[in-house]
């Protein structure tokens, strides 16, 4: 059989939603006064686009064969990930025959080891590796999890991640995941209204509904540790990225220290399968969130999920849409999946990606049957109605 080779590769920046997620308009939960770092100074408390969460925007990463064949895939990266892809990357995938997956991958990383290994970098690399997996399912006509070995179950279950859990109940959800509001620097008014928050949420969705406080890395060890310990009483499920992504050692002290039964969960923003064997060897988590579309793609994560297995590790990526549902649906250890409400009143459910993708699988009820999934590649094409602008070329 002969193998048709790449002939171009592309990258474009698209704004508004898309990969770039936080790319929101005024008036969204998800820019509400959400704990982060920079809340230690008041002034970037209330928004998080005030610091440049949202500089970055979406990259859009198009392959191509010479048998007319195309596939893509997208992440958060913007001017600078196209600058990577066109001007470094694409050396290594031009002229490949499109099941060069891995050997792509090898040399885009270690091409990139000396400024790269995390970042924007692995973002440009996640990208480029799932466009190179959509393309191999798209001329293989089978969808991704397929080529990774096939589904072991019927269909993914989901929570959701927004402002309102009780809400996420409603849709079908299995839990509902809250942005943490107020960090260590609103003292102990701000500790008691997250407590306030958290009880109010416990009292609308009842007692058998999984509850989780996203901290997105905005405690120290002190705080997250007091929080964990008054939130056990209302049946706090799991408290998620608490610390900066750098203290694994705080992450370790933060598992051993809080209540029995309550989970650690960490990883969205640690990047291939060094950075995941330090959070495993280290102890620092229950469960590793990568995000499929920033830790190195599907090609990197295949290596990080087995790693969490042989560790007795749970793999729930974040978010990641379509790219972690093809993933999780072959993996006994990611037994559930995210999905982060994009609608701005967390009041319906719109697709992961909003609005770049044409065909995003949507979860129902909190459910996705796999018959969903069942289009070559990752089933989605881009919405000819967003505009691409490609600020590079090689
Ligand atoms: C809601 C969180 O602050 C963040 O925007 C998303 C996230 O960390 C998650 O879904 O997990
Ligand atoms: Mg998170």
């Amino acid at each position: 059989m002969s193998v048709p080779k790449i002939k171009h590769i592309r990258a474009s920046v698209v704004r508004g939603g898309g990969g770039d997620y936080h790319d929101v308009e005024d008036g969204h939960w998800i820019d509400d006064h959400i704990a982060t770092p920079m809340a230690r100074y008041p002034e970037y408390r209330q928004s998080r686009r005030s610091f440049g969460i949202n500089v970055l925007g979406t990259l859009v990463v198009e392959v191509e064969a010479d048998d007319g064949t195309k596939g893509f895939a997208i992440t958060t990266a913007g001017e600078i990930g196209a600058f990577i892809v066109e001007k470094h990357l694409a050396r290594f995938i031009e002229g490949r025959p499109v099941t060069d997956i891995e050997r792509a991958w090898d040399q885009m990383y270690f091409s990139t080891q000396y400024y790269g290994r995390r970042g924007i970098v692995v973002n440009a690399i996640s990208a480029v590796d799932l466009a190179l997996w959509d393309l191999l399912g798209k001329w293989r006509e089978e969808p991704v999890h397929a080529l990774l070995g096939g589904p072991v179950r019927d269909e993914l279950v989901f929570y959701a991640t927004g402002a309102r859990p009780d809400l996420a109940k409603q849709l079908g959800f299995i839990g509902g995941k809250l942005p943490l509001q107020h960090g260590p620097a609103e003292g102990e008014e701000g500790l008691k209204q997250n407590l306030a928050k958290l009880e109010d949420m416990r009292n609308r969705v009842g007692d058998d509904f999984w509850l989780m406080y996203d901290c997105w890395m905005s405690l120290d060890l002190n705080y997250a540790t007091r929080l964990a310990h008054k939130a056990h009483e209302f049946g706090l499920k799991w408290i998620e990225e608490c610390l900066s992504p750098d203290d694994y050692w705080g992450y370790a002290e933060l598992r051993r220290n809080i209540p029995r039964g309550m989970l650690v969960t960490t990883g969205e923003h640690e990047a291939t399968r060094w950075g995941f064997r330090m959070l495993l060897e280290m102890g620092c988590c229950d469960i590793i969130q990568p995000d499929v579309n920033w830790c190195g793609g599907i090609t990197e994560l295949i290596k990080i999920s087995a790693l969490a297995d042989a560790h007795g590790a749970l793999m729930v990526p974040h978010g990641s849409g379509p790219y972690s549902y093809h993933f999780c649906c072959t993996r006994h250890n990611s037994p559930f999946n995210e999905i982060i409400m994009s609608a701005p009143k967390a009041d319906r459910v719109l697709p992961a990606f909003h609005p770049l993708l044409v065909n995003e699988p949507v979860p129902e009820n909190g459910r996705l049957k796999l018959s969903a999934l069942d289009k070559p590649g990752f089933g989605v094409e881009l919405n000819p109605a967003c505009t691409l602008h490609r600020p590079y070329t090689h």
